[in-house]
């Protein structure tokens, strides 16, 4: 079972910039959670907040039913140097086994981060070097990553950016077994039909966080306008600033 995770006025700012103010909301476990929100609406922020990425005010608890699961993240870009001759399998390997690249990873390993490559639809380009892929293939291979450990919670920032139609298939059944099995997923998404598949609730931030709830109500369209309009209501002052 995933964690409930409770969000308590938590505001951020980086140098006189705010970013996030007096965000507080509870994530129930065992739910698929949504962030949307215009760009530079602090998505990611809060995600690194959550993760302990970034400092912040304000509080974040995690709260197990049990003993403390697994956490798996997925960032917004792959983070790895194009030019190193690390293979897909290398790839995955490496976060396993948290064991450096020269000793020899057993079979039981190779067989476990197929296993993980096959529910992104990816095991066929498992010798790949990392930096053949394109943008999209390797959003699938850090999900594979991400899924190694049988994670409870699953933090997720813009996971099926760049990927095509089957790649997003593949991201959208997963979504729906890990519901199943309980887990509790917090991902950033831009796409509105693709949330609306999901069946999660939706929380957006701008800034603020404005609406939250199942995705039928808070992705209405008459609301979407008002909900993602990229400007902060404290920006009509600096337009009439910069006039
Ligand atoms: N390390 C940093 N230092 C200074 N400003 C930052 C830093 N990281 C983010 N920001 C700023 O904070 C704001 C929110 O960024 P964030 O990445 O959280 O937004 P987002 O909602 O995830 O955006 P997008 O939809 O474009 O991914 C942006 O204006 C960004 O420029």
């Amino acid at each position: 079972m995933g964690p409930s995770i409770s969000i308590n006025n938590v505001s951020l700012r980086y140098e006189n910039n705010i970013i996030l103010e007096d965000i507080s909301t509870v994530l129930e476990a065992g739910q698929c959670h949504v962030v949307m929100g215009p760009n530079g609406g602090g998505k990611t922020s809060l995600l690194r907040s959550l993760l302990g990425l970034t400092p912040f005010k304000g509080k974040i608890n995690v709260h197990w039913s049990d003993k403390k699961g697994n956490i798996g993240y997925v960032p917004q870009k792959a983070a790895f140097e194009p030019s190193l001759p690390l293979t897909v399998l290398d790839f995955i390997l490496l976060n396993q086994t948290r064991t450096p690249l020269f000793f020899n990873f057993n079979k039981k390993h190779k067989a476990k981060a197929l296993q993980q490559l096959a529910r992104v639809g990816m095991e066929d380009r498992a010798l790949l070097r990392m930096g053949q892929l394109s943008g999209g293939e390797q959003q699938r291979v850090l999900f594979a990553q991400a899924l190694l450990d049988d994670p409870d919670l699953l933090i997720l920032d813009e996971p099926t950016n760049g990927m095509d139609e089957n790649g997003v298939r593949y991201f959208e059944s997963l979504i729906a077994e890990l519901v199943k099995e309980k887990k509790t997923i917090l991902v950033v998404h831009h796409d509105i039909s693709a949330v609306r598949r999901l069946k999660a609730t939706v929380h957006i931030v701008n800034g603020k966080l404005l609406e939250s709830g199942d995705a039928e109500s808070v992705l209405q369209p008459t609301k979407i306008e008002r909900l993602f309009n990229h400007y902060r209501s404290n920006s009509a002052n600096i337009k009439s600033e910069v006039a």
